[in-house]
């Protein structure tokens, strides 16, 4: 099995405005893994996520994306942000939305090519959206929404796929439908994803990485009495909107 890093992140700290965010932050992720980003609200997990999908700099330290700066590594990512502002007079269809996923190969405004159209129709039906391909995207609810915006980040084919609390919008029916193409998907990409909810999170993915300012890296993410003292990990978790710590605290 190929283990080569497609991520690593060497001495990163980053600020907004002088205040850091993220300090001394190293982590390598290899080929295949499937890694959830958790950590309290603020702790700077969206700005991680940020940073190696290529969309901050850091402030110090390096990030590279199989083996690239992540903007040159841009075609071969897939990133699903956080919230997408709407402008719900912006009459723009889903089928257009999933087209910009296809950016790689645009040639012209009025022109896409038959395979990005193919590709567009191969995404949405897996998403279970062809049937809303005309609909206007403002005009959809937002779990719908959500499900186009995965469904333009897969498009492309990427190598690896971030996703920033996905499953915030979506009921508990689609979420599992959700978390198990994300499976599916895993066997042939790496995943990183950002979620609040450890429970649900840990059934599913590969490993855990903790953040809150710095990193700490878990290689696996079953929860257990015992790993919750191993992981030492300062989250409050919000389940079902009562938040609980679950972890203990980092000692540094
Ligand atoms: N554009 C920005 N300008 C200045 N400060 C910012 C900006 N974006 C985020 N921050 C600050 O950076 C810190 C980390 O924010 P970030 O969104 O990365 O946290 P998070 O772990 O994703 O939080 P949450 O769980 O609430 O989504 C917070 O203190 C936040 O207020």
């Amino acid at each position: 099995m190929d283990t080569s890093p497609v991520l690593e992140i060497r001495d990163l700290s980053f600020s907004y405005t002088g205040q850091p965010v993220l300090e001394n932050v190293s982590l390598t992720l290899s080929k295949g893994n499937y890694t959830a980003l958790i950590g309290p609200n603020g702790g700077g997990k969206t700005t991680l996520l940020k940073l190696m999908a290529g969309l901050l700099k850091p402030s110090r330290g390096t990030v590279r994306v199989l083996g690239l700066p992540p903007r040159q590594a841009a075609g071969r990512i897939g990133y699903v942000p956080q919230e997408i502002g709407i402008n719900k007079s912006f009459p723009v269809s889903v089928t257009d939305v999933v087209l910009m996923g296809r950016l790689r190969s645009f040639r012209g405004w009025s022109r896409y090519s038959k395979a990005d159209r193919m590709a567009v129709r191969r995404v949405l039906e897996r998403m279970g959206m062809w049937e809303y391909r005309n609909r206007r995207i403002a005009a959809l609810s937002g779990g719908q929404r959500q499900r186009v915006f995965i469904a333009r980040a897969l498009v492309s084919d990427p190598e690896i796929l971030f996703l920033d609390e996905p499953t915030a919008s979506v009921d508990a029916a689609h979420q599992s439908e959700f978390f198990k193409l994300l499976k599916e998907l895993n066997r042939t990409m790496t995943i990183i994803i950002v979620n609040h909810d450890l429970m649900v999170i840990s059934s599913q993915v590969k490993s855990v990485a903790c953040v809150n300012r710095r990193v700490h890296y878990h290689g696996k993410a079953e929860i257990t009495d015992d790993m919750m003292q191993m992981y030492q990990c300062p989250v409050e978790l919000v389940a079902h909107g009562i938040p609980h710590r679950v972890l203990n605290i980092h000692q540094d």
